[in-house]
């Protein structure tokens, strides 16, 4: 993974810049319209709802897929048609990644490698990295899914590149591995590396991701580091006061309370002045066991995602 190191020239040029795409399969709009400019050594995480068009946008930015209308270029240059120069600064893992199944795990990655012209100090490198360093005998299809994943990460990583495009990286993977790959990805953000990667992890994206874009049914509807995101959302913080302490009607007319609800062994209430109700709950009932859970990008993504009515069927009868 330490192969090509990233140029220097960090804010001269973004990494990739979308404009105005579009892209319909058929009559379903899955893209609108986005526009967007990744900064070099920048972790952008996009985020959205199931179908919300973060894997189309992600290939159409990879060069995998056309779009309808609109540009994109990375590093200056465009990704379509398709653009063989691009390929050695750019990683990509994509949901439905293809392996050698025949192969073991050291020989996909050496093969890989080999397309790129990477050496195979760099193969052993990667699957220690990824944690697969075990696994240098075993042969791809006798691997579990979440360790496939690790190979298709492996495979984004192993030639060292500039830009890498991870779609759903964690979500085959179990908590350890999780956190594995976040120490992996903090690693190549700190060598400068630019990152780009979708995720339905929320506290993984508020952990990683120096942006976020949230995208609804096609459409970019933020842009943001999550903490601006979370302090500028006015998304109220919860006190969760033990049952039993103060009845409902009591906590609902505390100065500064906004709504209250009973969840599990406590009443939860709603508030974006949290020192207000504390003071005014201290006489009442004490502090004792009560517990303060302040806004999280989740919370902000939930209220700009929400749908007046979601439906629970999926729309996945769309054409090819
Ligand atoms: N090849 C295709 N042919 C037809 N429709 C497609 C195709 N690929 C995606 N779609 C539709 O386009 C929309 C956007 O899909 P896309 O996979 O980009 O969303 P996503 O945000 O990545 O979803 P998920 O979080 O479930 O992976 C969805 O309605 C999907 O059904």
């Amino acid at each position: 993974m330490s192969s090509p190191s990233p140029t220097t020239d960090h804010g001269a040029q973004p990494a990739v810049v979308v404009d105005d795409v579009t892209k319909n399969y058929g009559s379903r709009r899955a893209v609108d319209g986005v526009s967007l400019d990744i900064r070099r050594g920048e972790f952008f995480g996009l985020l959205g709802p199931n179908g919300a068009g973060k894997s189309t946008l992600v290939e159409i930015m990879e060069g995998l897929r056309r779009a309808d209308s609109g540009s994109v270029t990375v590093f200056g240059e465009s990704t379509w048609p398709r653009n063989t120069g691009l390929l050695p600064r750019m990683g990509v893992q994509t949901q439905s990644s293809a392996f050698f199944v025949r192969q073991t795990v050291h020989e996909h990655l050496r093969t890989v490698a080999a397309l790129f012209g990477t050496d195979r100090a760099a193969v052993d490198r990667t699957l220690e990295a990824v944690g697969l360093d075990d696994k240098h005998d075993v042969r791809v299809d006798d691997l579990s899914g979440g360790q496939r994943q690790r190979l298709a990460i492996a495979s984004a990583l192993v030639h060292g590149p500039e830009l890498i495009f991870l779609d759903e990286p964690t979500a085959a993977l179990d908590t350890e591995g999780r956190r594995d790959l976040w120490e992996v990805l903090r690693g190549l953000k700190a060598a400068g590396r630019t990152i780009v990667y979708t995720t339905h992890h929320l506290d993984e994206a508020e952990a990683l991701c120096d942006r976020v874009g949230i995208l609804v049914d096609g459409r970019l509807v933020v842009t943001d580091e999550p903490q601006s995101l979370i302090g500028n959302s006015g998304a109220t913080s919860r006190l969760l006061v033990p049952l039993g302490r103060i009845d409902e009607e009591q906590a609902a007319g505390l100065p500064g309370v906004e709504g209250v609800a009973v969840q599990g062994g406590h009443l939860v209430l709603q508030t974006r002045a949290t020192g207000r109700v504390l003071a005014a709950l201290d006489p009442l009932t004490g502090l004792d066991g009560v517990q303060t859970r302040t806004p999280s990008l989740e919370d902000v993504y939930l209220e700009l995602t929400a749908r007046p009515q979601s439906p629970l069927v999926s729309n996945n009868q769309e054409q090819s």
